[in-house]
């Protein structure tokens, strides 16, 4: 299924594309062993939205998500950022490209104990050599309350809090794309919920792009668009998503797999 991007519905998106695939297909392994995490799935993900991603456990979001990003290769398809192609490019142009123009934020928050929250925010660009947009900064410290903690180190903070740290961190050279791969799994469900309503504002008040990888219906009840994962292809959308509606879904993915299992011959 070909999933246009979220343009319409809520919000004020630009209907411009951040990221885009075409026949996108990656294989692991090979022979009998072989495993097609992802099938030849085509998708757009609106500029300027909060989109997630959701399906049962190995129906390829990680994988969809990492070659989104660049940080794993296709074995046939084409995926572009922006208007760059990114399949084929050499491995340290995509690490430039990764590097200047996509935010991650995963479940384990990644920050390093020694450094404050303000080091650990510029660190990527420190490393990269790049000065941060100081006004750009100053906003996004601000949206995301952290303006009173800069000067506290990890252990210092709580989870919720040094998961605010990361989304800053992913925020602060105003990447064309963030990457949040189940950014709440490791918190308490208010915690999550700050989390979730930062990464909103983000897109709200900052006009930044997220795609979101969860498990919760709750959390993709936040975004704009949810893409259902099913067998490494993209089977479903929901637009303006409810918790309820996101469940109802992934429901039927439960009772499709007794019938799978039922036809020992594999057909269906
Ligand atoms: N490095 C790898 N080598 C072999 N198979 C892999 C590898 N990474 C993923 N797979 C397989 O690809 C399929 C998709 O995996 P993926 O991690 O993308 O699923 P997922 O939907 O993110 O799952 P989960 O919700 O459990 O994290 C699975 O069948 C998995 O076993």
């Amino acid at each position: 299924m070909s999933t246009p991007a979220a343009t319409d519905g809520a919000g004020g998106g630009t209907g411009q594309v951040a990221a885009r695939a075409r026949g996108l297909t990656k294989a692991y392994g090979t022979g009998e062993t072989a495993v097609r995490a992802l099938d030849a799935v085509d998708v757009d993900i609106a500029r300027g939205r909060f989109t997630a991603v959701m399906g049962p456990s190995g129906s390829g979001k990680s994988t969809l998500m990492h070659c989104l990003a660049g940080l794993d290769s296709v074995s046939a398809g084409q995926v572009w950022l922006g208007d760059t192609e990114i399949t084929g490019l050499k491995d340290r142009e995509l690490t430039r490209l990764r590097r200047d123009r996509v935010g991650f934020m995963f479940q384990s928050f990644n920050l390093l104990p020694t450094l404050t929250a303000a080091e650990n925010i510029t660190l990527p660009m420190d490393i990269a050599g790049r000065r941060p947009d100081k006004a750009w900064l100053e906003r996004v410290i601000d949206t995301l309350g952290l303006r009173d903690r800069l000067t506290h180190r990890p252990a210092q903070l709580s989870g919720g809090q040094q998961q605010r740290v990361a989304c800053a961190r992913a925020l602060a050279s105003r990447p064309e794309l963030i990457f949040a791969d189940e950014p709440t799994g490791n918190l308490d469900s208010r915690a999550g919920l700050e989390v979730l309503g930062f990464l909103r504002e983000a897109v709200d008040r900052l006009d930044q792009t997220v795609v979101m990888v969860t498990h919760d219906p709750s959390a993709a009840a936040h975004s704009d668009l949810v893409l259902f994962l099913g067998d490494g292809r993209i089977v479903d959308a929901l637009r303006e998503p409810t918790a309820d509606r996101v469940l109802e879904r992934m429901k039927r993915f439960d009772t499709l797999v007794p019938e799978a299992v039922a036809k020992p011959d594999g057909e269906g």
